[in-house]
């Protein structure tokens, strides 16, 4: 293994004074990216890694699809399918760790706050409001 994958642990307590730790293990995408054949296949869902090489003969959708994921993010191609509920509790089977932060690319579902509809709406208001002064001053300016 690399030098590039790092651990990080956190603890706490609930105040009864039993602790809870959890320890992650992080991976950086080159280091997925290195195993995309079939005798070492990761793939990366929703910032997660999972190491399907065991699963490549099991998959009810069969190798070829996860061989085309091999290494890379595949959470487009997973929700894609409309995998059911059993399928994604499989998934905690192969799951090795997650994605190191500094890799993560926010999630499609993100919307940028500066293109929302308040702003289409505010600006579309711009262009009618010259004109409806102008259509006053005419009529004001018209003879009795
Ligand atoms: C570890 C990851 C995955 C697990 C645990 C998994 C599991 C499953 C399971 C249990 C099914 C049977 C149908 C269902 O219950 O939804 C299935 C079907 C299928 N999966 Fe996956 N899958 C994984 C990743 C992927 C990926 C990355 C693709 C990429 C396209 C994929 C494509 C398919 C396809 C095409 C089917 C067949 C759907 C059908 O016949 O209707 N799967 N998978």
């Amino acid at each position: 293994m690399s030098g590039s994958m790092a651990t990080a642990e956190a603890s706490g307590s609930d105040g009864k004074g039993q602790e809870v730790e959890t320890s992650v293990t992080y991976y950086r995408l080159e280091e997925v990216a290195k195993r995309n054949s079939l005798k070492e296949l990761w793939l990366v869902i929703h910032g997660r890694v999972y190491d399907v090489t065991r699963f490549l003969n099991e998959h009810p959708g069969g190798e070829e699809v996860l061989l085309e994921q091999a290494g890379v993010d595949a959470s487009e191609s997973f929700e894609d399918v409309g995998h059911s509920s059993d399928a994604r509790e499989m998934l905690k089977q192969y799951y090795i760790g997650d994605i190191h932060p500094s890799d993560l690319k926010p999630e499609s579902g993100s919307k940028d706050p500066s293109k929302n509809d308040t702003c289409k709406r505010r600006c579309s208001l711009r262009f009618p409001v010259p004109l409806l002064h102008i259509g006053k001053q005419i009529l004001l300016r018209r003879p009795c």
